[in-house]
C-alpha cells in the first residue's frame, strides 16, 4: 500500500501546480486532494504552505474522517469537508477547491452559472449550481458540496460567498473541472454585460453532454488503438 500512498502523494503534489498554471489560486487559496483507492485513505496539502514548496513527502495523509495518520503537518482546512465527500460519494476519487476570480465572483452573487454555451453543455451537463454559505474548518462545506450536487451532472459548485469546489473521479478529473468552471464563469459574464444569454434547451443540454462525456477525444482500448493505427496508417499514404 505505501507504493500505493506514495503515487498519490506525488500526483496530488503535482496537481497542485496546475492550480498555478491555470490562473486559480492566489497565494494558498485553493487545495487538491486524491482518494488513494482500495484504502480509506486521502492524501491533501498541507495547509497554508506556499505551492512552490510543496513536495510529496509534504503531502499528508489522512483517514476518511480527515485525520492524519502519520505525526507531521496540519493537513488543509478543507480536509474534513473533502473527506465527507469521499465517505458519501464513492464514486468520487478527487476533490479540488478555488477562489478562482470569476466563479468565485458569481458565488458572491449566490447566482448560479446558466448553462448558455456547449462548453458548459459538455463538461458540466446544466447550470453550475450554488451550494450554501459554510464556515470553514469542519465538514459543514462537504455537506453543502454533497447536498447541491445531489441530482447534478456538475462536477463543480460554487460555495456561496466562498469559492468553488470540484469533483472528479480522480484528481485530475476535478482539476479539469475546476478549470473548466472558471473558463466559462468568464464567458458567461462576458456575454452577460454584452447583451441577453439564453439556456440551451434540455434536450440539446443532454445530447452535447452525452457527445462529449463518452465520444470526444481519442477512442480508449481495442477500438481506440484500431482508429489510432487507421490514422497512423492513412498519414504513411500521404507521405
Ligand atoms: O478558503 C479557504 C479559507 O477561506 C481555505 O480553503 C484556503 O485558504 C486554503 O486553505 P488551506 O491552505 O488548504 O488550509
Amino acid at each position: 500500500m505505501s507504493d500505493m500512498v506514495e503515487k498519490y502523494r506525488r500526483e496530488v503534489c503535482e496537481l497542485h501546480g496546475e492550480l498555478i498554471r491555470w490562473g486559480l489560486v492566489a497565494w494558498t487559496a485553493g487545495n487538491v486532494s486524491a482518494r488513494v483507492p482500495g484504502t480509506d485513505l486521502m492524501v491533501i496539502k498541507p495547509s497554508g504552505v506556499s505551492y512552490e514548496d510543496l513536495t510529496p513527502e509534504s503531502m499528508v495523509v489522512c483517514d476518511l474522517d480527515g485525520v492524519p495518520v502519520d505525526e507531521g503537518a496540519s493537513p488543509s482546512s478543507d480536509t474534513g469537508s473533502h473527506a465527507y465527500v469521499y465517505r458519501r460519494r464513492p464514486d468520487v476519487g478527487g476533490v479540488v477547491h478555488t477562489h478562482s476570480p470569476y466563479a468565485t465572483a458569481w458565488a458572491a452573487t449566490g447566482e448560479p452559472i446558466p448553462c448558455v454555451i456547449t462548453a458548459m453543455a459538455d463538461e458540466f451537463g446544466g447550470e453550475i449550481p450554488v451550494g450554501p454559505f459554510a464556515l470553514i474548518g469542519d465538514e459543514s462545506i462537504g455537506e453543502g458540496i454533497v447536498e447541491t450536487l445531489e441530482g447534478s451532472r456538475s462536477p463543480a459548485v460554487l460555495m456561496r460567498q466562498h469559492g468553488v469546489f470540484s469533483i472528479g473521479k480522480d484528481a485530475k478529473a476535478a482539476v479539469k473541472a475546476a478549470v473548466m468552471c472558471e473558463d466559462v464563469a468568464r464567458t458567461v459574464h462576458i456575454a452577460k454585460q454584452m447583451g441577453a444569454v439564453e439556456p440551451i434547451s434540455g434536450a440539446d443540454v443532454d445530447s452535447l453532454f452525452d457527445r462529449y462525456q463518452n465520444v470526444y477525444g481519442q477512442k480508449k482500448g481495442p477500438a481506440g488503438a484500431a482508429s489510432r493505427e487507421r490514422a497512423g496508417a492513412a498519414e504513411g499514404k500521404d507521405d
